[in-house]
This record gives structure tokens, C-alpha cells and sequence, in this order.
């Protein structure tokens, strides 16, 4: 697709329904990370206004959790149908601001309207629960408990760079239709995506004052908003550091964090090495490796080793890469630090003693795809997380071997096994410290309705459709006594 000139923009903040420019007249300048050029400005927004859109928010929630499930539903459909009909106005910021593939762009879009019809059938045959007394030693059969969940309250929504739009609406949507108001914060960069994500659910004729979108300096209003006493609930996506600082500042309240990982790809001595090689390298090379999912370092059998490595060679060949105008799968990076970091590993795995099977090249923020085989543990690209397009091999001797690396990793998010032997495989995920095990496949969040956890530094609390719903929902017992 070819380029279209956009006009320098200045984006407003939204509140209670309304798109305002900032009082403080700052604004922060968005870079494309491969255009090189600016393509728009956000807000820079202040305490002040993160205060006034919370106190809207708790307005417009009031009225929003009284009115029915099927009035909520009908707003939500309307929000998947605009972001349908703007499917491509959006995708084309999407790549434009990420640097993502106008084809993945488009996808994220139709995922997310996807993902929001979903959230709405999902909540419409959700249910409460009783429970009699009696089951209890001593209790009484005419005491009758009537379990139902209530929304939260208002929801901080911090969703990643990577996908500006899905990360964004997959806290929205449960957020929603469960009856909570939503405080949406977007990655900077990202922002104007975040923004034409809710210019659609704008056009859906929502409440005022229910969906606010707060852009603004991180160091001004990030740790403002997370300790603020009107959030009643967190739903984070983005590195472990922040995470790690985010729980440390956030309050007494819930909090879902989908952080880094650093998966695994265990590839079994009597693998399918051609499917195998595949899924890694889908796994790990889509959008240039920045997926939280993405595999992150393969932990091969050493008799299959060589053979392996040399299809994984094979398959990066095939490899489109350049502009996210063209679809390539690798595009430059989101900036020239992410750049500079996934260089600095390369650098430090080869200078002690790993060997370059491909890649090692780079303009600008654009990295080849790179992979390294006879990684060891001492180099840092066998535990730290790139999110950049570059694969270490680390060669093991056992199944054992495998598990215990994959194990010794600080975070747990997913990993792979590929084997032909189930039994074999199943031992081996069970073993596994992560929140999924793919058994012959890649490393991956959807289908959306399964649920997807990272555990150690790689989070904590449930996603998944209906899971969502459950964290930003409570219990609330209403105990009946009758009369005996
Ligand atoms: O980057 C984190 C996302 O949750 C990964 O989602 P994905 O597996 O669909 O790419």
C-alpha cells in the first residue's frame, strides 16, 4: 500500500465525552518509527485533569452499572461495528505508529471487534449462584445465599505499544460490560491509536464521562494515576520492570500485570523438524519479535541440533524484511533503544563464543533477522528478553536438561515442546514453570477466550475473556434467612 501524507495533528484527550486540548498546552511529539518523521502530537495532560476525568468516570459508572445487560451489550456491538467500518483509517495509524504490518494491523483491528463481540456473548450467559446453609455442619437450610457479581468501580487501562488497539479493548471491553467506567492511559507511543479506538466507540454514542482517555508524560501522571485513592482496579500490559514498580505504588486494590517473558521452544529429539522449525520461527520472528509471546530462545536436543539449526537458516531466508507498507515480518524496531539493546545482546553473545548462523545486520532501528546458535548461559541473550528479532539456540543433552533451563528462566509466560511422542510431551509441560504449554505449536495469547497468565516476573491475575470479567468483578452475597 502506498503512503499517504498526513497532515501534523494535534490528537485531544477525551472527558467525559469530550475532546479537549490540554490546559497545560504541552503536547508530546510521535515519531513513526519508520517513517522518521513526526506524524502527530497527544496531550500532555495534567494531575488536574487526571483528577477530573476519574470524578467523571465515577459519575457516568453509577448509571452505567444500573442500566441492563442488554442496553450494555447494545452500546459494546455498536463499538464492534465502528471499528469495523474504520477498519483500515485505523490499521493505517496502527502501522504508521508502531511500525506494524498494514496486513497485522488490519488483523489487530478485526481481532479487537472479534474480541469485543465475544466479551458481550460471554457476560450475556454469565450467571450467579445459591448456596443453602445447611451444607455447612450446623447451618441452617432456610438461610440461603445469592451470589451475583458487581462491577469494580472505575478501571485503569494501560495497555503496551505492541498492539495499541486489541491490548487496549481486551481491558476495555470486560471493563465495560461488566459495568465499570474505564480510565484509558495508552502507551505514548500508540497513543493516536488508542485515540482512534475510542473516536469509534465515541461514534457508538457511549455515556459521557464512562471511557476517558488520558494521554500525557509518564514522570507527570503515571505514578499519579496508579496510586490514585479514585482507581479501583488496574489492568497493566508492558515490561516487568514497570509492572514490578506499578504493584509496588498501586494501593489496595486488584490488579492484573501481563509483563515480559522469555519463552521457551523445546525441540525433542524425535520432533518434526520442518513444522517445528515453523512454529519457531512464526513464533519468534513475527513483528520483528515484538510479542510478549514471542519464542525467545529454542532449547534443542544436541542430535538434532545441526538439523535443526540449519532448517530455522532455511526458513529466516524466506523472511520478508523492511517497511510495514510492504507486509514484511520484519519491520524496524519501535526505536533506536530497542534497537541499541537487541544489538548490545548480539554483541555480548558473540563476543563470548556463540556463532552466527545469519543476521547481525542493521540500518538504523531495522535489525535482519539474527540467529545464534551454541548460546550458554553465561551470555545475557539466554535470559533477558530482546523483543527484537533475534533467536539463540542453546544446545541440551536431555529432556531434563531442556526443563531444568527453561525453569531457571525469571520469568514464566508460555513455552513451546515439540515432539511427536504426547505422552512425552505432556510430562514435559507438566514440569513446566509457565502459564501455557503450546505441545506442537507456537508461543501465543489467542484464541482470546482461552485463559493467558504469566507467572514469576512474567504477572499475575488471569486474562482470557471470561477471566477478564471475573477480575474486574467481585462477589456480592445477598443472604436471605426465611422463616422457619
Ligand atoms: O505482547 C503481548 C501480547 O499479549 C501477545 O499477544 P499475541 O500472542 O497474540 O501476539
Amino acid at each position: 500500500m502506498k503512503t499517504k501524507v498526513l497532515s501534523l495533528l494535534d490528537y485531544k484527550f477525551y472527558v467525559n465525552g469530550e475532546w479537549k486540548e490540554s490546559q497545560t498546552g504541552q503536547t508530546i511529539e510521535i515519531k513513526s518509527p519508520y517513517l522518521y518523521e513526526v506524524i502527530g502530537k497527544v496531550q500532555a495532560i495534567s494531575k488536574n485533569e487526571v483528577d477530573e476525568a476519574i470524578t467523571f468516570a465515577h459519575e457516568a459508572q453509577k448509571e452505567w452499572a444500573n442500566i441492563s445487560l442488554q442496553q450494555r451489550a447494545d452500546y459494546l456491538y455498536k463499538w464492534a461495528d465502528q471499528l469495523i467500518d474504520k477498519q483500515d483509517e485505523i490499521a493505517e495509524i496502527i502501522m504508521k505508529e508502531v511500525g506494524k504490518s498494514f496486513k497485522d494491523a488490519k488483523n489487530e483491528v478485526l481481532r479487537t471487534a472479534d474480541f469485543i463481540r465475544f466479551t458481550v456473548e460471554e457476560a450475556l450467559h454469565m450467571h450467579g449462584e445459591s448456596m443453602r446453609g445447611d451444607s455447612f455442619p450446623g447451618g441452617s437450610k432456610s438461610k440461603i445465599a445469592i451470589i451475583e457479581r458487581v462491577p469494580l468501580g472505575v478501571i485503569l487501562a494501560i495497555p503496551p505499544f505492541n498492539y495499541p488497539v486489541n491490548l487496549a479493548a481486551s481491558k476495555l471491553a470486560p471493563a465495560l460490560i461488566s459495568g465499570n467506567a474505564v480510565i484509558f492511559k495508552p502507551a505514548t507511543q500508540g497513543a493516536i491509536s488508542g485515540i482512534k479506538m475510542i473516536e469509534a466507540l465515541h461514534a457508538a454514542g457511549f455515556p459521557k464521562g464512562l471511557v476517558n482517555i488520558v494521554t500525557g508524560r509518564g514522570s507527570v501522571i503515571g505514578d499519579y494515576l496508579v496510586e490514585h485513592e479514585g482507581i479501583n482496579m488496574i489492568s497493566f500490559t508492558g515490561g516487568t520492570n514497570t509492572g514490578i514498580h506499578l504493584a509496588k505504588k498501586a494501593g489496595m486494590i486488584p490488579l492484573v500485570l501481563e509483563l515480559g517473558g522469555k519463552d521457551p521452544g523445546i525441540v525433542c529429539e524425535d520432533a518434526d523438524l520442518h513444522e517445528t522449525a515453523k512454529h519457531i520461527i512464526s513464533g519468534a520472528f513475527s513483528y520483528s519479535g515484538q510479542r510478549c509471546t514471542a519464542i525467545k530462545r529454542v532449547l534443542v536436543h544436541e542430535s538434532v541440533a545441526d538439523e535443526l539449526v540449519e532448517i530455522l537458516n532455511e526458513e529466516i531466508q524466506k523472511l520478508p524484511v523492511g517497511s510495514p507498507e510492504d507486509d514484511n515480518t520484519i519491520v524496524p524496531l519501535i526505536d533506536d533503544e530497542s534497537a541499541d539493546f537487541v544489538q548490545s545482546l548480539i554483541d555480548d553473545a558473540l563476543k563470548k563464543g556463540a556463532k552466527l548462523v545469519t543476521g547481525n545486520k542493521r540500518q538504523h532501528n531495522l535489525i535482519y533477522p539474527t540467529l545464534l546458535d551454541h548460546v550458554t548461559g553465561v551470555m545475557k541473550v539466554a535470559w533477558e528478553e530482546p523483543f527484537g528479532p533475534v533467536l539463540p539456540v542453546i544446545r541440551v543433552c536431555s529432556d531434563e536438561e531442556a526443563i531444568k533451563l527453561a525453569n531457571e528462566s525469571n520469568f514464566g509466560l508460555q513455552a513451546s515442546v515439540f515432539t511427536k511422542n504426547i505422552n512425552k510431551a505432556f510430562l514435559i509441560a507438566n514440569k513446566i514453570e509457565a502459564g501455557s504449554v503450546q505441545i506442537n505449536g507456537r508461543t501465543e495469547r489467542g484464541p482470546d477466550h482461552f485463559p493467558f497468565i504469566g507467572v514469576k516476573g512474567s504477572g499475575m491475575g488471569t486474562q482470557g475473556i471470561r477471566m477478564s470479567i471475573e477480575s474486574m468483578t467481585r462477589e456480592k452475597i445477598t443472604v436471605v434467612n426465611l422463616a422457619e
